[in-house]
C-alpha cells in the first residue's frame, strides 16, 4: 500500500483522486489546500500528487525534495520558470509532470506523433480544445502536450511554431505552424481534437473526457509507479509503456 498525499485536495481533481483512493488498495494520507503545509504532508507520504495552481509549484517541489519523495505534478498553465524549477528538482527526486494523466490522451499523443511523421509539412496542424467554464489556463496542458508530440515528430520546436489566440486581421497562416484554439463553457471535463488539414482532405484525431475519474485513475497509477524510481524526469508515456 502506498501513502499518497494530495496537494489541492479540496479542488475538483483533488476530490476525484480521493474518491478513487477510497476504493483502491492505496491509502490517502491526507491533503492540503491553499496556505496549508505541504511540508507536513510530505513527511507522512510516500509520494505527493499536485493538482493545485502554478504558484504552488516552488513550495511543493521543496516539500518533496525535503523528504526525498517523488512528486506527480498535474497542474497546468506552468511558466518557463516553473518548468525550470521542475527540471532542477528532477536532479534530486523522481518527478512526473504531465498535462494529462489519462490513458486515452496519452495514446492520442502517440497517434498524433505517428500521423505527423507520416504526413508532410504541407498538412497544417490545428489543435482545438474545450473545457468547463472554470478553467484558468489556455491552451490547456493537454493541447500543449499534443502540440509537443506533433512538433517532436516533425523535428521542430513548438515554442517557435505555435499560433494561438487568432483575432482580427491575422494575415495568412504561417507555413509549418501548429495552431491552438480554446473554447470554454459549461461543465466539459476536457475535449481535444488534433486536425491535420491537407489539400482537399482532413484527418481529425479526438479524445473526449466524460468524467474526471479518468485523470484521477491515471494520477494514482502514475504516482504509485514513481515510488522507488531513481531521480529524474518522467512522463505518462513511461508509466503506460507507450514509446
Ligand atoms: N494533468 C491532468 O490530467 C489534469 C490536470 N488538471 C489541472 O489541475 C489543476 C487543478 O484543477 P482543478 O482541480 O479542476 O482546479 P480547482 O480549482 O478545482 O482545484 C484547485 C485546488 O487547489 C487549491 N490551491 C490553489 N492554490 C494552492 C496552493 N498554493 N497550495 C495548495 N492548494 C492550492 C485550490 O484552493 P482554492 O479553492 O482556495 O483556490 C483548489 O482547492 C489545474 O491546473 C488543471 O488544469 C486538471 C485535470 C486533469
Ligand atoms: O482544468 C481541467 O479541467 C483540465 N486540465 C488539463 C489540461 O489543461 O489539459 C487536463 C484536462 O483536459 C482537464
Amino acid at each position: 500500500m502506498a501513502k499518497i498525499g494530495i496537494i489541492g485536495i479540496e479542488g475538483r481533481m483533488g476530490q476525484a483522486i480521493a474518491k478513487v483512493l477510497a476504493t483502491s488498495k492505496h491509502g490517502l494520507v491526507g491533503g492540503v489546500g491553499r496556505g496549508e503545509q505541504a511540508f507536513e504532508l510530505a513527511a507522512q507520504s510516500d509520494v505527493l500528487v499536485d493538482f493545485s495552481a502554478p504558484q504552488a509549484i516552488e513550495n511543493n517541489l521543496r516539500a518533496a525534495r525535503g523528504e526525498n519523495i517523488p512528486i506527480l505534478i498535474g497542474t497546468t498553465g506552468l511558466s518557463e520558470m516553473e518548468l525550470g524549477e521542475i527540471a532542477d528538482a528532477a536532479q534530486d527526486i523522481p518527478v512526473l509532470q504531465t498535462g494529462n494523466t489519462s490513458l486515452g490522451v496519452n495514446l492520442l499523443a502517440h497517434l498524433v506523433g505517428q500521423a505527423a511523421t507520416k504526413l508532410g509539412p504541407e498538412w497544417d496542424i490545428e489543435i482545438l480544445e474545450m473545457h468547463h467554464r472554470m478553467k484558468m489556463d489556455a491552451p490547456s496542458g493537454t493541447a500543449l502536450l499534443l502540440g509537443e508530440a506533433a512538433a517532436a515528430a516533425r523535428g521542430i520546436d513548438l515554442t517557435g511554431h505555435s499560433e494561438s489566440g487568432r483575432d482580427g486581421h491575422t494575415g495568412a497562416r504561417q507555413d509549418g505552424a501548429i495552431g491552438f484554439a480554446a473554447l470554454r463553457g459549461g461543465t466539459v471535463a476536457g475535449d481535444h481534437s488534433v486536425i491535420f488539414a491537407g489539400s482537399q482532405e482532413r484527418i481529425t484525431l479526438s479524445h473526449n473526457a466524460e468524467d474526471r475519474s479518468i485523470f484521477a485513475r491515471g494520477a494514482v497509477q502514475g504516482a504509485t509507479w514513481l515510488i522507488g524510481k531513481p531521480a529524474g524526469r518522467y512522463s505518462m508515456k513511461d508509466v503506460l509503456g507507450l514509446d
